[in-house]
C-alpha cells in the first residue's frame, strides 16, 4: 500500500481558500475541481478530504483523517481529542455577544434568565457558566443573527469579523468571548511513518510563514556608518555588503521582520541608508 497521510480541509467556505493557498504555498500540488470531494498530490504522498468545517475535528479525532484545518472556535466547540500543531494566521475571528442596538446593556448580567441564540452552545455555556448567569440557550445552525428580530431570542453569540453582519442586522457587540483562527490539528495516535511526512509538511509550513513576516531589504549607505546600520538589520546570520560603483559607498542586504522594519526605519535614515528596497520573500530556511 502507498504510504500517503489524509487531511481534511473545508470544501467551501471562510476557511477554504487560505488552506488551499498555504498548501499551494507549500509546492503541494493537487486537483481541485468543483465536486471532487477528495483529491491525492501529485508530488507530495497527501491526500485531500473536502468537508463541512463541523466534521473536521471528528475525523481527526476518530483517524478517518490524520490532519485537518479548521477554526479554533469550532475545534473547542466540538471537544475532540486532538493535538493542535500549528496556528496558522488565517481566518481570524471572534466569537461574541450581541443584542439589538436600541437596547441598554448594563454587563454581563444583563443576560440573566434571557434567551441567547448561537451555534455555539458549548463555548457559550462554558462562559455563561464562569460568569455565573443563568441564561437560556437556543441552538441553531447559521443565520443566527436574524434572531433577536424575529422574537426567537433576546441575544446572539456569533462570529463576528468586521462586525458588518452585526450592524446589518441591527445588532451591538457587548461581550468578546472567544478569539479564533485557523489550525493545524492532527490525530494523536499517528503512525510513525505518518509522523515523517506531517514533519515534512510542517518544515514547508514553517518556510512559507517565515517568509511570509520577513522581508528582504537592500540598502546603501556610506561606509562610515556600515555599523551602526548593521546593528539595526542584523539578519540572519549578518548582512551582504557589497562596494557600490561609488568610492565609499555600500550596497547593505538583509533580512528582517516586518514590524522591526518599520520600527527601524527612522534610525536607518538617520544613519545614512538610502535607496531603501523592501522585497518579499517566499520562503525561508532557517
Ligand atoms: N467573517 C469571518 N471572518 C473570518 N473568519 C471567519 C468568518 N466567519 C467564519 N470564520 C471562520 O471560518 C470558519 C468557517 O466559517 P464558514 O462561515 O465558512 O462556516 P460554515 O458556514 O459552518 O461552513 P461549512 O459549510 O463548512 O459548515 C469559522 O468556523 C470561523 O473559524
Ligand atoms: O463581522 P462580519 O465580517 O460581518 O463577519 C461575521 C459573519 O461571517 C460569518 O458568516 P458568513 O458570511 O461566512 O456566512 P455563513 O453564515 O453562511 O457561514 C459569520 O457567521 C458571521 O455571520
Ligand atoms: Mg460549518
Amino acid at each position: 500500500m502507498e504510504k500517503i497521510i489524509r487531511i481534511a480541509v473545508q470544501k467551501s467556505g471562510r476557511l477554504s481558500e487560505d488552506s488551499l493557498k498555504l498548501i499551494k504555498e507549500c509546492g503541494i500540488k493537487f486537483y481541485n475541481g468543483t465536486g471532487k470531494l477528495k483529491s491525492t498530490s501529485t508530488n507530495f504522498p497527501i491526500e485531500f478530504l473536502f468537508l463541512r468545517d463541523d466534521d473536521i475535528p471528528g475525523y481527526v479525532s476518530d483517524g478517518v483523517a490524520d490532519l485537518g484545518i479548521v477554526g479554533e472556535n469550532e475545534l473547542v466547540e466540538k471537544n475532540k481529542e486532538v493535538e493542535t500543531l500549528k496556528k496558522l494566521g488565517f481566518s481570524k475571528c471572534r466569537l461574541s455577544l450581541a443584542i439589538p442596538k436600541g437596547e441598554k446593556y448594563p454587563g454581563i448580567d444583563y443576560f440573566e434568565g434571557k434567551n441567547i441564540a448561537t451555534s455555539y452552545p458549548k463555548i457559550l455555556g462554558d462562559y455563561l457558566q464562569k460568569k455565573n448567569i443563568q441564561a437560556e440557550i437556543h441552538e441553531i445552525s447559521g443565520s443566527v443573527e436574524i434572531a433577536p428580530s424575529i422574537g426567537l431570542a433576546e441575544g446572539i453569540c456569533d462570529i463576528v469579523s468586521s462586525g458588518s453582519t452585526l450592524m446589518m442586522n441591527g445588532l451591538k457587540e457587548v461581550e468578546e468571548i472567544f478569539n479564533s483562527e485557523a489550525v493545524l490539528i492532527a490525530n494523536k495516535e499517528l503512525a510513525d511513518w505518518k509522523k515523517e511526512i506531517v514533519d515534512k509538511l510542517l518544515f514547508r509550513i514553517n518556510a512559507v510563514q517565515k517568509g511570509k513576516s520577513n522581508k528582504y531589504v537592500l540598502l546603501n549607505a556610506p561606509n562610515e556608518s556600515l555599523d551602526k546600520i548593521i546593528s539595526l538589520i542584523p539578519g540572519m546570520r549578518s548582512p551582504t555588503i557589497l562596494p557600490l560603483a561609488q568610492k565609499g559607498w555600500s550596497s547593505v542586504h538583509s533580512v528582517i521582520s516586518e514590524d522591526q522594519f518599520w520600527e527601524n526605519i527612522e534610525e536607518l535614515r538617520a544613519a545614512g541608508a538610502e535607496g531603501i528596497l523592501v522585497v518579499p520573500i517566499e520562503k525561508m530556511v532557517i
